[in-house]
């Protein structure tokens, strides 16, 4: 298992996030580099490579160009105006207010690319999210190369982040860029399967016309869970892509007889597509103990859950997307790349 990681990942340092009500530090901390890194270390993983640079293009590959320009001035064009606090969107365009034009004012342009409130931009954040991807492209690289397994542990995770939108502690989809550079190395089809227990709205919305790329996400009922406004049963693909999206929405309280019967069909659906690579977003706040998060998955199940993606006998991209447990967090990623190598 190739474990691919950058320190740069850590650039992002936010000191608030919007949550019930209040700032509060945010769930997606950069200590939880570190406490993976020491959970593999712990499990054998000592092998640890730093990425190559892998530029833009892959970025603009997925994401639009004026999106990724925003990212990359806002920070300081939010401090031009002397503000204190971090950059953070509080007006949006709305049911009644369609929002035809991008404005030009900071807080326009927040409003206009953010998901929700509870993702500030601040000093690091571009750094961190080009260091990211970056390390997502490098893991992809040493599958295709080498066809071993890999892990990428992105920071800030991924899957949130559409075309033009971020959020969700995502700014650029890690594995959107590596679905796009896999395709474009030559592969014909490829599966993202994501287990994260938050919807990858943001991955659905980048492929849902496309039939390259099968979409499959095990997640909390975005009828009760974030990120609420996608990820149901009936969101299938358009035009090209029908079929080609696959959501299984699970109640709160879900545990793991539950969860890996799902993860059966998801697999299933997988092989009957033809997919020659397998990126898992991998998300561990499917965790009992994940404190924003609402499935039953013991650290265990996460050996599991390795084993059962070994069973895809797929060519195999791991790539962090969220968890934020911080104590267990490093077992729990060690769990899985554990299990899929006892299964492989
Ligand atoms: N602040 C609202 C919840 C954000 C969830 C982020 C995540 O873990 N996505 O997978
Ligand atoms: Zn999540």
């Amino acid at each position: 298992m190739r474990i691919v990681h950058s320190e740069t990942t850590k650039a992002r340092r936010a000191r608030t996030e919007l949550d019930g009500g209040q700032l509060v530090p945010p769930w997606e901390c950069p200590e939880r580099v570190d406490m993976i890194l020491a959970g593999l270390r712990q499990a054998g993983f000592t092998e640890v490579v730093a990425p190559a640079e892998h530029g833009l293009a892959p970025v603009l590959a997925v994401h639009d160009a004026y999106y990724v320009e925003f990212l990359a001035s806002c920070w300081d064009d939010w401090r031009a105006l002397g503000r204190e606090g971090e950059a953070i969107a509080w007006i949006w365009p709305t049911r009644t207010m369609p929002g035809r034009r991008i404005p030009r004012c900071v807080d326009g342009r927040l409003g206009h690319y953010a998901l929700g409130a509870d993702t500030a931009i601040c000093a690091g954040t571009f750094e961190a999210a080009m260091a990211s991807k970056d390390v997502a492209l490098s893991a992809l690289a040493h599958v295709l190369t080498d066809g071993g397994p890999a892990f990428g542990l992105c920071r800030p995770p991924g899957h949130h982040a559409a075309v033009d939108q971020f959020g969700g502690y995502c700014f650029f989809n890690n594995a959107a860029v590596a679905a796009q550079r896999a395709l474009e190395s030559g592969l014909s089809r490829v599966a993202i399967l994501d287990v994260d227990f938050h919807h990858g709205n943001g991955t659905q919305q980048i492929f849902e016309a496309r039939s390259d790329v099968l979409f499959v996400s095990i997640h909390g009922d975005p009828m009760t869970c974030f990120p609420y406004f996608m990820g149901h049963a009936d969101e299938v693909g358009e035009g090209d892509g029908a079929g080609y999206t696959v959501n299984y929405p699970l109640p709160e309280g879900t545990g793991a007889e539950v969860w890996f019967h799902v993860l059966e069909a998801a697999k299933a659906r997988i092989a009957e597509a033809g997919c020659e690579l397998l990126i898992v977003s991998l998300g561990v706040d499917t965790f009992e103990g994940d404190p924003i998060s609402a499935f039953r998955l013991a650290g265990d199940d996460f050996l599991e859950m390795g084993r059962r993606l070994a069973g895809a006998g797929l060519p195999t991209l791991f790539l962090m997307e969220g968890g934020y447990a911080v104590a267990e967090i490093g077992t729990n990623v060690a769990n899985v790349l554990t299990g899929f190598e006892q299964g492989s």
